[in-house]
């Protein structure tokens, strides 16, 4: 059994499919991508891991247990939209942090933020979204959790500051845990997984090894993924 399994996973909003007999086994010590479209399920699938969704049907296990108390303090999660108050400052969120998870590194964290170059004493509301997403990565970044999932984490980042994100994300990242990213930036965060989903509509187009996968389609994610899911808009 993997730390994280999904078995025959099927999630509806009001009569919506969403995720489609999903199954999935990822063990620890890797990076994953979670890739797709717009609307292919990846926020609902990272939610139910997360354990802010319950109403699914199928079978959930992380580390052995399905979403609940235990999973959520092993499990550190950024959800694709903040959730810090806009007045916290940075020295807050820390301390709110701390109080909060036993595994919070309040040192790791003040260092990532520093890094980030950001005001320790800057209240979030007169802060960019790549500013805020900065902070609020380091605040996840910064728990010594096992399970690490990451909901869109560069969507309000520039290129550069994107590779320096994901440099920052590598330094930090426990090698002992599993880390997932849901991104459609695939061409520019790529080259971090060592694991890959491709999720097209609620199903499981593709899972495996990256390094698996570029050598059986002689092309990169990033190309498989446009092939894929190319569609017909015309401007
Ligand atoms: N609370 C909700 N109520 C009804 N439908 C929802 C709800 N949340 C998501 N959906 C629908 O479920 C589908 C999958 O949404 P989800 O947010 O999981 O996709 P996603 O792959 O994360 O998309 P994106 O890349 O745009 O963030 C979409 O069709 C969306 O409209």
């Amino acid at each position: 059994m993997g730390i994280i399994d999904v078995q025959n996973l099927n999630k509806t909003y009001a009569n919506k499919l969403v995720l489609n007999n999903l199954s999935l086994s990822l063990g620890s010590g890797q990076i994953v991508g979670l890739l797709g479209p717009n609307g292919c399920g990846k926020s609902t699938l990272i939610k139910i891991l997360a354990g802010v969704i319950s109403d699914y049907d199928g079978n959930v296990f992380i580390d052995g247990q399905t979403p609940g108390i235990y999973t959520k303090s092993i499990v550190s999660y950024l959800p694709e939209k903040t959730y810090l108050s806009k007045w916290m400052r940075p020295v807050d969120a820390v301390a709110y942090f701390s109080d909060f998870y036993a595994d919070f590194d309040k040192v790791k964290a003040m260092d990532m933020i520093q890094q980030f170059r950001l005001d320790p004493m800057q209240p979030t509301k007169n802060m960019s979204k790549g500013m805020q997403e900065k902070l609020q990565l380091s605040l996840v970044m910064s728990r010594r959790s096992k399970v690490l999932i990451l909901d869109e984490p560069l969507g309000g980042v520039d290129p550069a500051t994107r590779s320096a994100i994901l440099d920052m994300i590598l330094r930090n990242y426990l090698e002992e845990s599993i880390l997932i990213m849901a991104t459609h930036l695939v061409q520019d965060v790529e080259r971090i997984f060592n694991y890959a989903i491709l999720l097209g509509y609620g199903e499981l187009i593709l899972a495996g090894e990256t390094d698996d996968i570029r050598r059986e389609y002689g092309k990169s994610l990033d190309e498989i993924f446009r092939e894929v899911f190319a569609c017909s808009i015309s401007l």
